[in-house]
């Protein structure tokens, strides 16, 4: 947006965050190399920052996405479109990043939540490459609002009245692309990985129809358009986790390695928490969280999921 010339303001957390940003008018930490545009202010204090906001973009990892709410909660104006843009699932809730935010903020904005996701790798979107996306709402007005306010000649945004479907296709997929990292790091070939993205697609969307989402949406670019980006991409962190994993490292090794978020794993033990209030399987989903948390060897749990009893595909 504030590359099209729209005024935006980036929240920071702290004062000495703002001036870092401020001095070097770029995010040196993530995205070094690109500069702000000049229309991008920085700013700590909220009231500063959401003074004058017609919409807000909500981009935190899911496990502060409450406390970030909480903190500008008193000064969103009402009728402010809030879009969330992070993908994932809160432990211990298992709740929606939109139902976290409902739960927040005021009731003169609550009818004004969206949630984006697509194949969105940060990088790519910053370095000006072309992109999609899909705004969901239950209302909407608000999602096009957000669709006409961030569509430009690069981004192409498109709305969905499934919110469920979008914001579960977004944090699912993560599980997903840890796999498909343990496939590329066991170098198990491109059928192999092929296949288990599929399976693994179908199980998410099997989930996330049991919990009242389209079926269509996981076809979407909140569905396999991010599964396609994530599995695939060396920009994930989800299928780098995933990788490290088919290497030899632990969870706990990679975490303590990484300054980014890799949401499949909270995703994946929340998923789990769905999965039973559903009564859905979720195979992959949950040899998935034994590797993560309980020391199965990537290898021993393909072997597992190969031997499992076989049936029709649907
Ligand atoms: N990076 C991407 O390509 C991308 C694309 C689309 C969506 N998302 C989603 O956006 C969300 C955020 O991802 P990201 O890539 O911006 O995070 P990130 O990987 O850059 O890392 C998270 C960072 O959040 C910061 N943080 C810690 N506590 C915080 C707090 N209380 N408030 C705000 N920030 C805090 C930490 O500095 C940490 O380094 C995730 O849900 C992710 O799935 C990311
Ligand atoms: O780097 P990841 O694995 O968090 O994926 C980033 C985005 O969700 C891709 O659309």
């Amino acid at each position: 947006m504030a590359g099209e010339g729209t005024p935006v303001t980036l929240l920071t957390r702290n004062a000495a965050e703002t001036e870092s940003l401020q001095l070097a008018r770029e995010n040196s930490r993530f995205l070094p190399g690109i500069k702000f545009p000049d229309t991008l202010g920085v700013a700590d204090d909220p009231s500063q920052a959401l003074a004058d906001a017609a919409m807000v973009v909500i981009a935190v990892p899911s496990d502060r996405l409450r406390e970030n709410a909480r903190r500008i909660a008193a000064h969103l104006a009402p009728g402010t479109v809030v879009v969330n843009a992070t993908k994932g699932l809160e432990l211990p809730t298992a709740l929606r990043m939109s139902q976290v935010l409902a739960e927040e903020l005021p009731a003169s904005v609550r009818c004004r939540i969206c949630s984006l996701s697509g194949p969105n790798l940060a990088k790519e979107i910053a370095q000006g490459k072309l992109a999609t996306t899909v705004v969901a709402s239950d209302y909407q007005d608000a999602a096009e609002q957000a669709q006409s306010a961030l569509l430009s000649s690069r981004f192409r945004v498109y709305t969905s009245d499934d919110l469920v479907g979008v914001e579960l296709g977004g944090a699912l997929k993560n599980i997903v692309a840890l796999g498909a990292g343990i496939c590329d790091g066991l170098h198990f070939g491109d059928n192999a990985k092929a296949a288990f993205v599929t399976r693994g697609l179908a199980e998410i969307a099997r989930l996330g129809v049991a919990a009242g989402a389209q079926p269509l949406t996981f076809a979407g670019l909140a569905g396999l358009g991010d599964v396609i980006a994530t599995c695939a991409s060396r920009l994930s962190r989800n299928r780098y986790v995933g990788e490290q994993l088919a290497l030899g490292s632990s969870w706990p090794q990679i975490r303590a390695s990484m300054d980014n978020v890799a949401e499949g794993v909270n995703a994946a033990e929340a998923a789990l928490k769905l999965a039973r209030q559903f009564d859905v399987e979720m195979p992959i989903t949950e040899t998935t969280f034994r590797i993560l948390h309980e020391g199965l060897s990537p290898r021993e749990a393909a072997t597992e999921l190969m031997q499992r009893p076989v049936g029709s595909e649907w």
